[in-house]
């Protein structure tokens, strides 16, 4: 008896859902329409408030507060495709989203200039080695700031910064000089960061007292550090400022965290290798040049863009990248500098800026976000 119940209601589902589906398809042949007229205007497709009188109007129709809800999912879900599906028409017509980045089939390596922060025997010099090899002339500066301002005047070709470490993850304060300053990324490289504990050529591990690295070193080595409770960690400019110190202090009590080629640099003793709590401790770093080019080739796009403190907003504009097909690799939050409570995006994702589904991506994102910004194609 049940079972014949189920099944006409089954029935009678089937049959809205035959109506639901025809008047889908009635309503994007509408919006096909509205993309022609965009199209011949120039006017936007997203239109926020369109959509809010639209969402304030659908709710009005249903009562209590469950319906009232889904219903607002749904044509907030419904008008997503809608855009989606003018974006496509748009890039059909030849209107793509806005960049200037060119293609290139090779970077230009020989001879280049290069800059990293902190000193011989860091771990970035170690990155820009690995990345460009000995036919590069590299140079280094104080601060990360330093680095991404030589870029940006010309000095330097490109500049070697870590942007995110497989223990301790992003580095933030990296993530907001792409920010700051108008210089691309090209190119991404990544370097296997072992620490090891220095001390001076005298000392054994019973003398240290107190420990010297970068932040982010002491961060990865936690477990290690803090099984010594009585040492005191001192955060310095970077890993191979430490072992420096270390050497020029001479004092058998302190001893650095750093690289064991950061130990031979300055004549310090290994007093115990791998201290890092993640034996694959790996940093990935990012090549960045003044010129947006990217590779023929290049398989992966940063972007960033703020959102309102409103809900769904990020919900939202990630639905570029679902009805796109595209691969979301990472995300990061930053706040937006004045604006309490709102944040600025940080999105990698896969694909070429060639793509058709990246440009559609694109196009949907740069309507809907605020200062977007496509930070290279790598
Ligand atoms: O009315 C429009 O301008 C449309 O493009 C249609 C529509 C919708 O699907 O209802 C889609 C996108 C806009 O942001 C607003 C509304």
């Amino acid at each position: 008896m049940k079972n014949l119940d189920l099944q006409e209601i089954r029935k009678q589902l089937d049959g809205i859902d035959q109506e639901m589906v025809a008047l889908f398809e009635k309503r994007m042949e509408l919006c096909r329409e509205v993309a022609e007229f965009k199209i011949g205007t120039g006017k936007p497709v997203y239109d926020g408030e369109r959509e809010q009188q639209k969402i304030d109007s659908v709710t009005g129709m249903v009562e209590g507060e469950f319906l009232k809800q889904a219903v607002r999912e749904l044509f907030t879900q419904m008008m997503t495709i809608s855009r989606n599906y003018q974006y496509k028409q748009m890039a059909e017509n030849g209107l793509k989203a806005n960049h200037s980045f060119q293609p290139v089939k090779n970077l230009k390596l020989n001879g280049v200039r290069v800059v990293y922060q902190g000193v011989e025997g860091a771990y970035s010099h170690g990155a820009a080695l690995n990345y460009f090899g000995n036919e590069a002339s590299l140079y280094h500066v104080t601060t990360w700031d330093d680095a991404m301002k030589e870029v940006e005047l010309g000095n330097a070709d490109y500049a070697v910064l870590p942007i995110e470490n497989s223990s301790a993850g992003a580095v933030t304060d990296n993530y907001d000089l792409l920010m700051k300053y108008e210089n691309y990324i090209v190119a991404e490289t990544f370097l296997t960061v072992n620490h090891a504990l220095l001390g001076l050529p005298g000392a054994e591990e019973k003398d240290i007292r107190t420990v010297f690295s970068h932040p982010q070193a002491l961060m990865q080595c936690q477990e290690f550090l803090n099984s010594n409770r009585s040492w005191k960690q001192i955060s310095v400019e970077n890993t191979a400022v430490a072992a420096k110190k270390v050497i020029l202090e001479g004092d058998l009590s302190q001893a650095a965290v750093a690289s064991e080629t950061a130990g031979e640099l300055y004549g310090l003793k290994v007093l115990r290798t791998q201290v890092n709590t993640n034996k694959n401790n790996t940093t990935r770093f990012i090549i960045l040049s003044r010129e947006a080019v990217y590779q023929e080739e290049a398989g992966k796009i940063s972007l960033s863009f703020e959102l309102p403190h409103k809900s769904g907003s990020l919900y939202n504009i990630l639905s570029n990248f679902i009805y796109n097909g595209v691969n979301m690799f990472m995300i990061e939050s930053r706040p937006v500098p004045g604006r309490n409570w709102e944040y600025r995006f940080f999105v990698d994702i896969e694909g070429n800026l060639s793509h058709a589904s990246i440009q559609n991506a694109l196009k949907g994102i740069s309507e809907e976000g605020r200062n977007v910004r496509i930070l290279g194609n790598y």
